[in-house]
């Protein structure tokens, strides 16, 4: 910020002097009287203004500090309206500088003479029309368009009883449920267990164990086995290292067939990181490292030991769509896989993860490949066997049976009961052996007879999309209006500054204290604390567009009244953290 400026204020917003007449902020640094525009600012009630007590700014406006959000006005294709602020060959007055780690991608405010109307598709229109402005681009930039301070684009679903402008304090966080789902999964992910007697691994460390249960079986791979997540030392990220006890390492080639893996690529696979074999667990240990997805469960914990509330096992049947939606996500990761040169061997309901709401994983690939690598058996026989696999899978899910191998006919019957016949064929075509000279199944096969379900595991999935992208949306506002809080809550009440005469209450930044107490610590004509969203919302957005909007701010004394426009903030947030960030010495602070 320029002497000029810093002059102006000082000189201009003191109540007291006799040359003040409290309206002006002129850039000449004349002294003007209130305009109409500041008159109608919203007052700011300091926190020591006793009960009844008349406050000095009550000439201006005598109503207790409200937030009205009608006041604000709609943001409409028609009301689009741009700052008065001039561009001098393309830059801006406010940018600092210096480096801004709080800034996210530059959504000046500095705008171009010819008003930018962001509901033009032609582009080139545009940049003709404010050819200066918008030099031809070779790489993409976020355009340059005014930042409202009425953001928060309602998408839908909307409640019908509000008004236009009316919100409700959740329409500006995500829904509880899904908040409280990350919240555990991210508690999930950084917990830690104080005194594990668990080893740290060369690469790993910070091992935390995922199995709920003690009883360890070597059914699946031949070998007892344990979850873990842990933390690598190489990127600081979480994995899920899988341990098989016991095993030892014979041939060197059957661990590197692990990263034959990395091929795959597949939402429903989880990728395998990594293979190796340590003694630090005190025998010789096998341990497959893969993506950890926090708070996933086996689908044998979830279909097959359900609980009432009485703690007896229940079992209900798992709705239909949820079976087409795990064939439709099983009969991709096979896709996969199998174009991949490989083979999924291990489908067991105790390897396939959930890892969301219907969204299957499986979660044990590769590691068969390595225990059984001496096999050597042929790729097209493990293939083929994939597909009865995928059967039994479903079978076992669908009849709530984990064994349905000893009586597989009865199985199927079952099903055909509960469920409708297009399922049971489609079961029955899994289970079904090839006998040669018959042509081998193949996936693609499978994938065009279940064409009609892909389509609406699709659409569900647009949906989700739909719905995560418009609370994406909505974080977006409270992201930025994060990083300027941030901002504030780093220039303001810094021990250095006390005694800097800049910060003291003749000092040009002396408004930025004001501010921070205009802005959150409200109270009304009782002195009671006014805790309004709307209003802390309403002035951080103003403030980030740093709109022409005026509003006065009064001393903590009552002895002085301010009349300040959102800009004029903005300048010194902008300036004072300029000067923050250019370091010790270099700067003021
Ligand atoms: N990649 C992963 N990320 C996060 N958690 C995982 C991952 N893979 C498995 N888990 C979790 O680890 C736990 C133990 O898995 P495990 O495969 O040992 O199942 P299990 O039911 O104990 O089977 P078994 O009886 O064969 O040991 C399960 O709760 C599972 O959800």
């Amino acid at each position: 910020m320029g002497k000029k400026h810093r002059h102006r204020l000082k000189k201009s917003l003191n109540v007291e002097s006799p040359s003040f007449t409290p309206a002006t902020l002129s850039v000449s640094g004349k002294s003007a009287a209130i305009t109409s525009q500041a008159a109608t600012a919203v007052p700011f009630t300091p926190r020591s203004i006793a009960s009844g007590t008349a406050t000095p700014n009550s000439q201006i406006d005598p109503e207790p500090p409200t937030f009205n959000p009608a006041t604000i006005r709609e943001f409409t294709p028609q009301n689009y309206e741009l700052p008065q602020t001039t561009v001098q060959n393309g830059t801006t007055p406010d940018t600092q500088s210096s480096y801004d780690p709080f800034q996210m991608t530059p959504l000046t405010q500095v705008l171009p003479t010819t008003p930018y109307n962001p509901y033009l598709e032609d582009s080139t229109n545009i940049a003709s029309n404010g050819a200066s402005y918008y030099q031809p681009q070779t790489t993409y930039t976020a355009p340059a368009q005014p930042l409202q301070y009425h953001l928060y684009a309602p998408i839908g679903p909307h409640r019908e009883d509000l008004l236009a402008y009316q919100r409700l304090t959740h329409d500006f966080f995500m829904p509880e449920k899904l908040r409280e789902d990350l919240q555990k999964k991210a508690e999930a992910t950084l917990q830690v267990m104080p005194n594990s007697q668990l080893p740290t691994l060369d690469n790993y460390h910070t091992l935390v164990a995922l199995d709920t249960s003690h009883h360890k079986s070597a059914t699946v791979f031949g070998f007892p086995g344990w979850v873990y997540k842990a933390t690598s030392s190489k990127n600081g990220k979480m994995y899920c290292l899988r341990r098989l006890e016991g095993y030892r390492l014979t041939n060197e080639n059957a661990i590197r067939s692990v990263k034959d893996w990395r091929r795959v690529d597949s939402g429903t696979v989880v990728s395998v990181i990594d293979a190796f074999t340590t003694r630090a667990f005190g025998d010789s240990s096998l341990i497959f490292v893969t993506d950890y997805f926090p708070l996933s469960k086996t689908l044998v914990e979830h279909h097959f030991t359900s609980t009432n509330r009485f703690g007896h096992r229940t079992s209900t049947n798992v709705p239909e769509k949820v079976l087409w939606g795990y064939i439709s996500q099983i009969g991709s990761a096979i896709k996969s896989v199998h174009s991949a040169k490989l083979a999924v061997r291990c489908m067991d309901p105790s390897k396939v993860i959930l890892t969301d709401k219907s969204r299957i994983r499986f979660s044990a690939c590769s590691i068969l490949d390595v225990v059984q690598y001496e096999a050597q058996r042929p790729l097209a026989e493990l293939q083929q066997e994939d597909f009865l696999h995928f059967g039994k899978l479903i079978l076992s899910i669908a009849t709530n049976n984990l064994a349905p191998n000893q009586a597989m006919k009865a199985a199927v019957d079952q099903l055909g009961r509960t469920y409708s016949p297009e399922l049971k064929e489609t079961v029955t075509w899994l289970l079904t052996p090839t006998q040669p000279p018959a042509a081998v199944k193949s996936i693609d096969d499978f994938i065009s007879g279940i064409s009609a379900h892909l389509v609406s595991a699709f659409d569900s999935s647009l949906h989700t999309q739909d719905t995560l992208t418009s609370e994406l949306s909505r974080e977006l506002e409270n992201g930025r209006l994060f990083r300027l809080i941030a901002k504030l809550g780093t220039i303001n009440e810094r021990p250095e500054y006390d005694g800097d005469r800049n910060w003291s209450e003749n000092g040009e930044r002396y408004m930025l204290k004001l501010f921070r107490d205009y802005v959150f610590h409200q109270v009304d004509a009782e002195g009671r604390p006014v805790v309004g969203l709307g209003h802390i919302l309403s002035c951080l957005n103003k403030l980030d567009a740093g709109v022409e909007e005026k509003i006065s701010l009064v001393s903590r004394d009552e002895q002085n009244v301010f009349v300040v426009s959102y800009r004029e903030l903005k300048k010194l947030v902008n300036g004072a953290f300029g000067d923050l960030m250019k370091g010790p010495g270099k700067g003021r602070y």
